[in-house]
Order: structure tokens, then C-alpha cells, then sequence
């Protein structure tokens, strides 16, 4: 690794990973990295290629022809798979409800940690500001500063539905609810790894939770 400082979050679904950590990293003027767009973009790779998504071996299979680029730029925000901008289409419900599967497959992880410590290496910034599920635990578990970011599975469950406001506020929650007990199954994103600061943005807004992240990086990494 370079000396760019590393600031690993990890969290459950609708905890504010991806906003709070964009927004933080723009503000210290760092890189971004969401790690969780990788699993998405293979995720409709494999759908697009009319791919089982059950199916490991033929996952596996797609891996080497996965062309995947993604800025790091907070204020520039965008996912591409070989020509294709899929910035929005990883965020569909039909990607969403397929990428667990995909997660779950320990050759994708090995394949995707590597691309993730390949763009940390490559960042020209002071520091990035890297988000997903195993970030502090496996894909940069001696980062300066690590952080669990949580809040209230209730209050997770509101925040998405605010944001899908014409699906149903009962399936949402459960889409939530269900995809975060997948996950769970391969990596621990509810507890805190030993050295891992929890911060829980159940009872902060939007603005407290960046500027409390910001906190621990400054206290931990002294920028
Ligand atoms: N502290 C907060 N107060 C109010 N809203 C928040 C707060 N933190 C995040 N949000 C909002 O909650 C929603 C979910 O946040 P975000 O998409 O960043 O979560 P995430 O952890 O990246 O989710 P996922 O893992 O499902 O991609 C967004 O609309 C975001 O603006
Ligand atoms: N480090 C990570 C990041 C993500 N995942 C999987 O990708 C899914 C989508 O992630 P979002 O953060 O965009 O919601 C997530 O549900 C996990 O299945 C992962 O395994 N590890």
C-alpha cells in the first residue's frame, strides 16, 4: 500500500455507508471507494448475460471477462462495465435481489478484494475512504482508521423507503431485512472487530453523522 490513508467503514444495509461516506471524503478532499457498486456491477453483468446467479461455477466462469471501472472521485460519481454506464441500473431491485448470491461465492470475494486494494494502491489522494461489509475485517484490516457505522434496523428500514417512495414500506423493509441476514452469513457487519470505532447515526441527522465520522478520522489518523 501507498501512504494514502485508509478509512474503512463497514455496516448493514441503509446505514448511510455509501452517503456518509462520499459526503465525508468530499469534504476531507479525499478518494472514495464504494466497494458494494463491484458486487452490484457483477451482479447485472451475470443477469445481463442470462447467467443463474445460484450457479457459482458459472459465476466464476464470467469473472475473467468482468471489465469493471469505477471513479473515485467523490464529486464524480460513476460505474461502468465495459462500455455500459451502470451507475443506475446496479441499483435496481432486480440486482439488488440477486447480488447476495453472487457475494456468497468465496472466488468473487478473493477476485473483488483484489481490484479493491488495486484502486486504494492507485489512489493519488492524501487518503480514501473505502465502504462495504468487510472493509475493517478483510479487505483492509490494518487500515488507520476503522469504523462501524450502524443505526436501528427501524430507522435503516425508514431511510430506504423515503428513498423507494413508490414501492411499499412493508416490502422494502423486508427486501432489507432479508438481504442483510444473506450477508450475514458471510461476513460480521453487525459487531465491531476488535479496534473498530461504532458509530450510530440511529438519533443524527444526516450532517451530525458525517461531521462524527470525521471525528473519529481526525482523532484517529490526526489530519
Ligand atoms: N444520519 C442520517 N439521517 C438521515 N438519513 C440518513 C442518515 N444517514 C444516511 N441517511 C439516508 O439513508 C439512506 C440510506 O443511505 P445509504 O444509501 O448511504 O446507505 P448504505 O448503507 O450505503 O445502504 P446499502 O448498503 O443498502 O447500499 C439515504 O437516503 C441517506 O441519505
Ligand atoms: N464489501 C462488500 C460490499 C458489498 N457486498 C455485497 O454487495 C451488496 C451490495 O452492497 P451495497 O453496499 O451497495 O448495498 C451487499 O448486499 C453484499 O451482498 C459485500 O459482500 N461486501
Amino acid at each position: 500500500m501507498t501512504d494514502t490513508i485508509v478509512v474503512a467503514v463497514d455496516g448493514p444495509a441503509g446505514s448511510g455507508k455509501s452517503s456518509v461516506s462520499k459526503a465525508a471524503a468530499g469534504r476531507l478532499g479525499w478518494a472514495y471507494l464504494d466497494t458494494g457498486a463491484a458486487y452490484r456491477a457483477l451482479s447485472w453483468y451475470v443477469v445481463e448475460r442470462g447467467i443463474d446467479a445460484t450457479d457459482a461455477a458459472a459465476v466464476i466462469d464470467a469473472l475473467p471477462d468482468f471489465d469493471y471501472r469505477i471513479g473515485t472521485d467523490p464529486a464524480s460519481y460513476h460505474v461502468f462495465v465495459g462500455d455500459h454506464d451502470v451507475t443506475e441500473a446496479i441499483r435496481t431491485p432486480e440486482v439488488t435481489s440477486v447480488v447476495s448470491a453472487i457475494a456468497r461465492v468465496p472466488e468473487v470475494r478473493t477476485f473483488l478484494t483484489e481490484l479493491f486494494r488495486d484502486i486504494i494502491r492507485g489512489t493519488d489522494r492524501d487518503g480514501i475512504v473505502v465502504e462495504g461489509r468487510d472493509i475493517t475485517t478483510v479487505v483492509c484490516p490494518d487500515a488507520p482508521v476503522r469504523i462501524l457505522l450502524t443505526a436501528d434496523e427501524a430507522v435503516r428500514m425508514a431511510r430506504r423507503s423515503a428513498e423507494l417512495a413508490d414501492h411499499s414500506a412493508a416490502h422494502v423493509g423486508e427486501a432489507l431485512r432479508r438481504r442483510d441476514a444473506a450477508d450475514a452469513r458471510v461476513v460480521d457487519f453487525m459487531n465491531a472487530a476488535d479496534g473498530v470505532t461504532t458509530v450510530d447515526s440511529t438519533d443524527l441527522d444526516f450532517d451530525q453523522t458525517v461531521h462524527a465520522v470525521i471525528q473519529v478520522v481526525q482523532k484517529a489518523a490526526h489530519v
